[in-house]
């Protein structure tokens, strides 16, 4: 009996497992979990008869000083532990690398111009796969030296070989920081561990079953591809199991209502589904969003990554909506173009909430008809059935009020003007993104903790947040709008100040508008400190992630009240660094003072 092999876990298993937990925790979700113990278990299944084999005909084996004792079928419970723990290291480098990725958008219909190839790669791959199964087959027919390697090839070259099958496009598609990088670096890792356990003996492979080469010293090129080949299994499987999902989330005609913690079978059900059967218009409208976002808001852009599985979709795709909204009444021409707009979204939304299968089509005919080629996925793909009307027609009438702007008249003459007008076009983005997160996370009215009365009251609340968010904005913005001729400042405020409308419109700088700034930012964060104390009764998954969105907002405004901030593009910024700081801080649960 002895310690070594469970001190190389002591020494260099556990302690990245442990860093790399403290660092995810805040965004670990049950999805998460779900998907560790999914793939350990099929670890822990798949590698037992193989490794138990590998011992009884003692291709490697365990000198009895270095293990503690116990064993299953023949293997000592350190290496049982083993593929447990590399298992959950590996899947939360995973995890973490590949959460700024928005994934659905890596699928590809494979109907269109270089999209046409990948059923070839598809095969391309299979076929390698093949080879490399035939060759292990080989090695351990040919001779004693390749018996090895051939045994590593044949057990696990054909789990690649299926996965590949079934997630290619995203193995071969995704950003390397999903795919290559996840996969080489805790190989490397382990290469150095094992190079170290294999020259202190704490493992031996006996001589006659390996080729003796060496990747360096200390390192037996089978031990090198066993690590490669592991490793490369558990993030093609945590790849293929996010395929699944992103099938499950971004087709919701194949897939009405996907389950939070889908079974295995709909998983698999999701990865057969033929490609021919994906709409191609709902990955080409969740491109756009993610491209409108990153183009539009770096905040939001940069809080989406926290979020997971539908509801991402649902808020990229309802930031799209809203966008559009905003800019095709913003960027009109005239008055009565922008009105235009206003009437047709209003049309339009008749048309959504009053749908049945026979005005499908009369829908689709109707955005196409009506609005510029650029805005109509985002117009047809608005989730509208988990969002109630009220606050979309709401948000138009807030555009309404801008249009009120003109040199001889103002709508925002009063602070109860200005919370009206904030309301319409803040305080119900905030509530529908409430009601996203209430139906993706099936929080109806039947779970007792999320009573009705206790869903009004964090609606109200986030109506609170939401108006907040934009006293930060108009804050910001102050000259910027003046420049489209727009002052939100309550008329009440300018007055008091010696200040009007006009003088504003002219120069929106000054120690008067320095002051007015300030009233409007602290009117703001007390807002905020009333409302956001609600953010802890929503479902846990949505907490941290609804944190960093309000957080990264309400930064602008802190940033606003220091002197001699950045200016970029009329508008004060938040530096990276800082960002990252806010979003780690309101991931761990704390909101700034
Ligand atoms: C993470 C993610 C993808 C979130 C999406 C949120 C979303 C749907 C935002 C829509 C934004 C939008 C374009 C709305 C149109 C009206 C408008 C312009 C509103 C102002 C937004 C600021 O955007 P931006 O700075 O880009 O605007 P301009 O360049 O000036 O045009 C607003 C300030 C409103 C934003 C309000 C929210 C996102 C609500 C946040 C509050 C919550 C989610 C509630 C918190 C919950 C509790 C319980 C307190």
């Amino acid at each position: 009996m002895g310690f070594e092999y469970a001190l190389v876990h002591v020494k260099y298993t556990i302690p990245p497992a442990i860093l790399l937990t403290q660092l995810y925790r805040p965004l670990f979700s049950k999805l998460d979990a779900y998907k560790i113990v999914f793939l350990i278990t099929i670890a822990v299944v798949s590698t037992i008869p193989w490794d138990s084999y590998l011992i009884r005909t003692r291709i490697w084996s365990y000198p009895s000083h270095v293990i503690i004792g116990p064993k299953l079928f023949d293997i000592p419970i350190e290496e049982v532990f083993f593929f447990i723990i590399q298992t959950y290291n590996t899947s939360l480098f995973y995890l973490i690398l590949s959460k700024p990725t928005f994934q659905p958008i890596y699928l590809r219909v494979e109907r269109h111009g270089s999209d046409r190839l990948w059923p070839w790669y598809k095969l391309i791959g299979q076929w390698s796969f093949i080879s490399i199964i035939a060759l292990g087959w080989s090695l351990v027919k040919g001779g004693v030296e390749g018996t090895y390697t051939g045994l590593i090839l044949i057990w696990a070259v054909p789990f690649l070989l299926l996965l590949w099958s079934l997630a290619y496009q995203f193995i071969l598609g995704l950003p390397l920081s999903n795919t290559l990088v996840p996969i080489a670096i805790p190989t490397l890792y382990l290469w150095i561990i094992d190079t170290l356990a294999l020259k202190r003996g704490t493992w031996v492979i006996n001589t006659g079953t390996k080729v003796g080469l060496h990747l360096w010293d200390g390192l037996e090129i089978e031990e090198a591809l066993f690590f490669l080949v592991t490793n490369t299994l558990i993030i093609f499987g945590q790849i293929a199991f996010d395929h699944a999902l992103s099938i499950l989330y971004t087709f919701p005609d194949l897939f009405p209502d996907a389950p939070l913690l889908p079974s295995p079978l709909l998983l698999i059900r999701a990865l057969l589904t033929a490609v021919y059967r994906w709409d191609e218009d709902r990955i080409n409208g969740l491109k756009e969003a993610v491209t409108r976002l990153k183009k539009k808001s770096r905040s939001f852009y940069f809080a989406s990554s926290t979020f997971q599985g539908q509801l991402r979709t649902d808020l990229l795709l309802l930031y799209s909506f809203c966008r559009v909204a905003d800019d095709l009444v913003d960027d009109a021409a005239t008055a009565s173009e922008a009105s235009a707009w206003i009437a047709k979204l209003h049309r339009y939304l008749e048309l959504i909430y009053s749908r049945d299968e026979k005005t499908d089509t009369r829908i689709s005919d109707y955005v196409v008809q009506n609005f510029p080629p650029g805005t109509q996925y985002a117009l047809l793909q608005l989730p509208y059935l988990k969002i109630s009307r009220q606050p979309l027609e709401d948000l138009l009438h807030g555009f309404e009020t801008d249009l009120e702007f003109t040199p001889t008249s103002h709508p925002i003459n009063t602070e109860s003007d200005l919370q009206t007008y904030a309301h319409r076009v803040a305080g119900t983005v905030a509530r529908m993104c409430i009601e996203c997160i209430f139906y993706d996370y099936q929080c109806t009215s039947t779970t007792p903790s999320f009573e009705r009365d206790q869903k009004q009251r964090i609606i109200d609340a986030g109506d609170v947040a939401g108006i907040a968010l934009q006293y930060v904005n108009i804050a910001r913005d102050i000259a910027v709008d003046a420049k489209m001729g727009r002052v939100y400042i309550p008329t009440t405020w300018l007055t008091a100040e010696g200040l009007s409308h006009d003088s504003i419109l002219k120069d929106p700088h000054g120690v008067h508008v320095e002051s007015l700034r300030t009233k409007l930012l602290d009117k703001a964060f007390a807002l905020y400190d009333q409302a956001s104390e609600a953010i802890e009764e929503l479902p846990v998954e949505a907490r941290g992630p609804i944190r960093v969105a309000v957080e990264s907002y309400m930064e602008i405004g802190r940033v606003l009240r220091q002197e001699g901030y950045v200016v970029k593009a009329g508008r004060a910024t938040v530096p990276k660094i800082r960002r990252l700081r806010v979003a780690w801080k309101a991931l761990k649960g704390r909101l700034q003072k």
